[in-house]
C-alpha cells in the first residue's frame, strides 16, 4: 500500500461519526441509500457503459461515446431497471448517469415542456414519441441576438389561413436560434418559441413544434439550416446548436395549445395567464441546481479534500516531518467552507422542490396564486446556487496547486460544468432582478398579504439574545440584514423616482443596491432552510452535531466574507465581527478530523469523478502517472511534430556538443 493510501486509511479510523449514517441522511434515508447505490450498481455493472476516461478523447470521440451511451441508457435501461418520472430510482438517476451525456435537453427540457404546454391530445402524440426516442427534440428558445429579453426574440410564426399552417422565419442572422442543446446533430424536432402573428397582429411568444430533420435520411428538412455551434468552455459532448428556419412550414397543430389556441377562421384563443409560457423555465430552475451546480461542487470537495489529506507539503513544526496540506488553518479555511455550501444548498433545494410540487398541484386545480413567489424564489435560488457552486469549484481546483490545473484531476472538467450554469436557464443578474421585482412590491404590502417566506420583510426588526453564534442569531442576522437591505433598496428607488426620474430609470439607478438585496434575502432562505432542518432531522448525535457545525459554519463564513455590511446596517458590533472570525477558526479546527469521513458521506463512486486525485484508494502519485500514459500525445516514443520541426536544430546542438566533447 502506498503512503499515500495508508494516510487516507488513517484519516478514516479518526472519524468520529458513523459515515453510512450521514450517507443516509444526505440521500434522505437508509431506503433510499439502498435504492440510489442500486441503480448506481446497475449502471456500473453494465459494460456497454464503459469508455476510455474522457480527458484522452476528442472532442468528437467524445459526442460520439456520450450518444451511443445515452441512447443505450434511454431506450434499454430506464424501463428495464423501473427508472421512471416519479419513481425514486429517478430521483436517484443522475448519480448513476456517465460522467458525459448527450439528450439531456431533450429528456430534461423538452419532456417537460410537451407536459406543460401541450394539450391532452398533443402530449397523447408527442411524448411516447420522445420517450421512445423515435423523435429527438431541443427547446429552441435563444437567439443569436437574444437570450435574456424574451420579448426581443425575433423568430416568426405567422399564420396561414388558406393552409392552415404556419410560416416559421428567422428574418435575420441574428434571429437564428442559436445554443440549445442537442439541437446541431441529434434532433429532428425542436420546440420552437416564437412570435405568434395572426392576421398582421402580435401575440407574443408561444411554443410550436417544428419538423427539422427527414425521419428517414436525418438530413435538415428544406427551409433548415442546422448544425453545431463549434467548441465551447465545457459540455463538449453536447451539440449545442443553431438553427436558421426560412419559410418552414407546419401544420396548425403543431402550436401547442393547452394554454392558448388559434382557431381555423384565425381567431386567437387565450386559455391561461401569458405567465403560464414561462412555466417550463421555473421548472428547470427549480430541479437543475442539485445535479448541474450542488453535486458538482461536492465531487470538487471529495476530490480536494482526499488529495489535501494526502498531499504533503512544508512543514508545521521546525524540525517536524512534513505535514498533510489539510493541516494547515489556511487549506481549511478554504474547503471545509465548501462542505458546509453543499449541505446548506441542498436541503434548502429540497424545500423548494416540495414548494414547487405543491404548487404543479395547485396549478392542476387552476389556482396558480402561488406563482410570483415560486418564481422569484427560484429564479433567485438557481442564480445564488450557481454562483456559490462555480466559486466553490474554483477555490477546491486551486486548492490543488498544479495538479488542480490538470484534466486528471477531473477538476476543470468540473468547472466548465458548473461555470454555464451562472448563464443558461436566466442569466443571473437578470434573474436577481426578477426577484427584486417580487420583493420590492412585498416591502409595499401589508403582513396579511404575503406568503410566510417573505413575511420577515415587513416585520419589526428583533434583536439576537445570548450566544451570537447560535444557529438561532445566525438566521435572526441573515432575516435583518435582508429586511434592511430590500428597505434601502426600495427606498433609493422611490428617492429617484420621487426627484423626477421614469421608473425604468430608478430602478436602473437603483439596480445594484437591488441585486444585493436580493442576494441578502436568498441567503436568508438558505441559512434558515438549513438550519431548520439540522433542527428537526431525526439522527443520531455524533452526525446532528456534524451537520449543526456545518449549518454554523455556513452562516459565519458567509458573515465574515462581507461582515462590512452586517456593520454598515447596524446588525453587528466590531466585537460581534471579531467572535464570528474566532468562532469560524475554532469550528474548522473541529470538523478537520472528519473532513475525509463527511466527503466519503457522498458516496461517489471512482468512475463518477474520473480524477487521479480523489480516488477513494488516495493512490494519486501513481494514478497521476497511469494516466499520463494514456495521453494520445504518448503514444509513439517520438511524436511527428517534434522529429519533424526541431530535427534540424537539434542535429546542429548534437554537433556543437559532440565538437566541444572532442575538444576536451
Ligand atoms: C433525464 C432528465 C430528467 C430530469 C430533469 C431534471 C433536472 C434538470 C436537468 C437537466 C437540465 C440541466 C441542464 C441543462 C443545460 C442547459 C439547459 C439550458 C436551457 C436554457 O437556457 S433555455 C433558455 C432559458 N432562457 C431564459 O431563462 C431567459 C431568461 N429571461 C426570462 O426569463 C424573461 O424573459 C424575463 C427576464 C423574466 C423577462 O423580463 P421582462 O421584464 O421583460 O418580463 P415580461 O414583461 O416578459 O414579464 C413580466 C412579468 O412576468 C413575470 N415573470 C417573468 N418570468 C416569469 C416566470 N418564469 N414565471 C412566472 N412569472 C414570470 C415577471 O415577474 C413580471 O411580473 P410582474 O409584472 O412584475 O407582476
Ligand atoms: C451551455 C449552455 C446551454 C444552453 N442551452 C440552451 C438551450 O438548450 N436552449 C436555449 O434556448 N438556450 C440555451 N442556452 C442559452 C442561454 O439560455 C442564454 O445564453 C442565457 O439565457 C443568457 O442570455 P444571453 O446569452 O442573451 O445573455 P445576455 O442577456 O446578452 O447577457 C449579457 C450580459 O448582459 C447583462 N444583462 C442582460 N440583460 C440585463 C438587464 N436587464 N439588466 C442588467 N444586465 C443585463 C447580463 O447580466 C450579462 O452580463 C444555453 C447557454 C449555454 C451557455
Amino acid at each position: 500500500m502506498s503512503i499515500e493510501s495508508n494516510l487516507l486509511k488513517k484519516e478514516r479510523q479518526n472519524v468520529t461519526f458513523s459515515v453510512e449514517e450521514l450517507t443516509n441522511v444526505w440521500d434522505g434515508g437508509k431506503e433510499d441509500t439502498e435504492i440510489r447505490r442500486k441503480v448506481v450498481k446497475v449502471f456500473g455493472d453494465d459494460p456497454v457503459l464503459k469508455s476510455p476516461p474522457i480527458c484522452t478523447m476528442t472532442r468528437e470521440e467524445r459526442y460520439t461515446e456520450a450518444t451511443r451511451k445515452c441512447v443505450y441508457i434511454f431506450r434499454n435501461m430506464l424501463q428495464k431497471n423501473g427508472i421512471y418520472p416519479g419513481s425514486k430510482e429517478f430521483e436517484h438517476f443522475w448519480n448513476a448517469m456517465p460522467i458525459e451525456y448527450t439528450l439531456l435537453i431533450h429528456m430534461g427540457a423538452f419532456i417537460p415542456c410537451i407536459m406543460s404546454f401541450g394539450s391532452e391530445e398533443q402530449v397523447a402524440k408527442w411524448l411516447p414519441l420522445s420517450a421512445n426516442l423515435n423523435i429527438i427534440c431541443t427547446y429552441a428558445q435563444t437567439e443569436l441576438g437574444h437570450g435574456s429579453f424574451l420579448r426581443g426574440l425575433e423568430t416568426e410564426a405567422t399564420f396561414d389561413r388558406e393552409t392552415q399552417e404556419f410560416v416559421i422565419n428567422c428574418p435575420k442572422v441574428s434571429s437564428m436560434k442559436w445554443w440549445p442543446g442537442d439541437m446541431g446533430l441529434n434532433a429532428n424536432h425542436a420546440l420552437v418559441m416564437a412570435n405568434l402573428i395572426v392576421g398582421g397582429k402580435k401575440y407574443g411568444m408561444h411554443p410550436f413544434m417544428v419538423q427539422i430533420r427527414d425521419l428517414s435520411t436525418h438530413m435538415p428538412l428544406p427551409g433548415v439550416t442546422v448544425g453545431d455551434i463549434g467548441s465551447k468552455m465545457g459540455f463538449e459532448a453536447i451539440d449545442n446548436g443553431f438553427l436558421y428556419m426560412k419559410n418552414v412550414r407546419i401544420p396548425r397543430e403543431n402550436l401547442l395549445n393547452k394554454n392558448s389556441e388559434v382557431k381555423p377562421d384565425g381567431t386567437y384563443v387565450k386559455k391561461a395567464s401569458d405567465r403560464l409560457m414561462y412555466g417550463s423555465m421555473v421548472n428547470l430552475r427549480v430541479n437543475l441546481p442539485k445535479s448541474q451546480a450542488i453535486d458538482v461542487l461536492a465531487k470538487a470537495c471529495t476530490i480536494a479534500i482526499r488529495y489535501s489529506a494526502v498531499r504533503r507539503q512544508g512543514l508545521l513544526n521546525p524540525g517536524g516531518a512534513e505535514v498533510a496540506v489539510l493541516d494547515y488553518t489556511l487549506q481549511q479555511h478554504k474547503l471545509i467552507p465548501q462542505l458546509a455550501t453543499v449541505y446548506a444548498t441542498k436541503f434548502a433545494g429540497e424545500g423548494i422542490i416540495k414548494k414547487h410540487q405543491a404548487f404543479l398541484q395547485n396549478m392542476a386545480k387552476g389556482n396558480i396564486s402561488d406563482l410570483a413567489e415560486i418564481h422569484a424564489l427560484s429564479a433567485s435560488f438557481k442564480a445564488s446556487v450557481s454562483e456559490q457552486c462555480t466559486e466553490g469549484v474554483e477555490v477546491c481546483r486551486r486548492a490543488c496547486g498544479g495538479h488542480g490545473y490538470s484534466q486528471a484531476s477531473g477538476l476543470p472538467h468540473l468547472l466548465s460544468k458548473v461555470t454555464p450554469t451562472c448563464t443558461y436557464e436566466g442569466e443571473n443578474t437578470v434573474l436577481y432582478l426578477q426577484t427584486a421585482r417580487y420583493l420590492v412590491k412585498c416591502a409595499k404590502e401589508k403582513a396579511a398579504d404575503l406568503p410566510e417566506s417573505i413575511l420577515f420583510l415587513v416585520q419589526p426588526i428583533q434583536n439576537a439574545r445570548g450566544n451570537i453564534t447560535s444557529l438561532d442569531n445566525l438566521a435572526l442576522y441573515f432575516k435583518n440584514r435582508a429586511a434592511l437591505c430590500v428597505q434601502a433598496a426600495s427606498k433609493k428607488v422611490n428617492q429617484m423616482s420621487n426627484k423626477g426620474l421614469a421608473m425604468h430609470e430608478a430602478w436602473d439607478k437603483s439596480s445594484v443596491q437591488l441585486v444585493h438585496a436580493t442576494k441578502a434575502y436568498v441567503i436568508q432562505y438558505i441559512f434558515d432552510a438549513f438550519a431548520s432542518f439540522v433542527k428537526e432531522v431525526k439522527c443520531s448525535k455524533s452526525v446532528k452535531e456534524i451537520l449543526e457545525d456545518l449549518c454554523c459554519l455556513y452562516g459565519l463564513h458567509y458573515i465574515n466574507n462581507c461582515s462590512g455590511d452586517f456593520l454598515k446596517l447596524g446588525i453587528l458590533t466590531a466585537h460581534h465581527c471579531n467572535i464570528a472570525e474566532e468562532a469560524e477558526i475554532a469550528l474548522l479546527e473541529k470538523l478537520r478530523p472528519n473532513a475525509v469521513g463527511i466527503v466519503d458521506a457522498f458516496d461517489f463512486t471512482d468512475s463518477s469523478m474520473e480524477s487521479c486525485l480523489g480516488a477513494y484508494d488516495g493512490n494519486v502519485y501513481e494514478r497521476l502517472f497511469d494516466m499520463a500514459k494514456l495521453s494520445p500525445l504518448n503514444k509513439e516514443p517520438v511524436h511527428q511534430a517534434s522529429y519533424k520541426y526541431l530535427r534540424p536544430y537539434l542535429l546542429e546542438g548534437r554537433d556543437i556538443l559532440e565538437g566541444a566533447k572532442s575538444k576536451l
